[in-house]
């Protein structure tokens, strides 16, 4: 893929969704499509969206039992996703079985240790160990599971590279050297995470909420 961008369309509102999806196609790679989105327009809003042409990922971050998680990506099945997202944390019979019940054409991809959390967080999660630790842990058992690939910040993609060559390696988090990061807290440029080893990165308000997201987009992908 020569342009690795998957803008993450988050809104709930299907016109909005679709409007910022034809404005930034031209500059990205692939449209993200997540819980606020879902929850609100479902498999017929998706459709519309797919429609457009480009490749969807389909981030529901599942995370239940393994036979829950395999029924819901069973069903998720006919949309026929890009890439779609578990978390790993869920262990490694929902991650073989969530892989065994998706179509041959999607990735599925395990949520590590999310973006907006940082060693504090995990702390209080009652996890031992630094970030890096628990994102390379998480990334050993998805492997280990048959999924294809994993989510985590840039600032362990370059590890994960390195234990897994073949991974696909999903990156979000990113921003702009000056951008305002939100509610992120493991962040780093889109171009550093590209360099460590992201197979794709995923930018949702750098883009969606500038005052010209086609001129955001394209300016993000002059950068890689
Ligand atoms: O799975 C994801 O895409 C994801 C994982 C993660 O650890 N952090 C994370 O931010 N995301 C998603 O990536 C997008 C980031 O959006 P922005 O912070 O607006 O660029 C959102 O749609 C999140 O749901």
């Amino acid at each position: 893929m020569s342009n690795r961008i998957y803008v993450a369309i988050d809104t709930p509102d299907l016109q909005r969704a679709h409007a910022m999806a034809q404005r930034v196609r031209h500059h990205v790679g692939g449209l993200k499509l997540g819980l606020e989105f879902f929850c609100a327009n479902g498999a017929a809003g998706f459709r519309e969206i797919a429609h457009i042409g480009l490749p969807i990922f389909l981030d529901l971050k599942l995370h239940d039992i393994p036979n829950t998680v395999a029924k819901a990506v069973q069903a998720l099945g006919p949309l026929a996703p890009a890439i779609l997202t578990v978390h790993a944390s869920g262990g490694r019979a929902m991650l073989e079985d969530a892989k065994a019940a998706a179509p041959t054409g999607t990735k599925v991809v395990a949520v590590t240790m999310l973006t907006s959390l940082d060693a504090n967080d995990l702390g209080e999660t009652g996890v031992i160990g630094s970030p890096a630790d628990h994102v390379r842990r998480l990334a050993d058992l998805a492997a280990e599971a048959g999924v294809d690939g994993i989510v985590c910040s840039g600032a362990e993609v370059a590890l994960v590279h390195r234990a897994w060559p073949k991974g696909f390696l999903v990156v979000p988090g990113v921003r702009p050297a000056d951008g305002p990061v939100g509610d992120q807290k493991r962040v780093v440029t889109p171009r550093a995470a590209l360099d460590a080893g992201a197979s794709i990165l995923v930018i949702g308000r750098p883009i969606t909420q500038a005052d010209d997201p086609d001129a955001a987009a394209r300016a993000i992908a002059a950068t890689l």
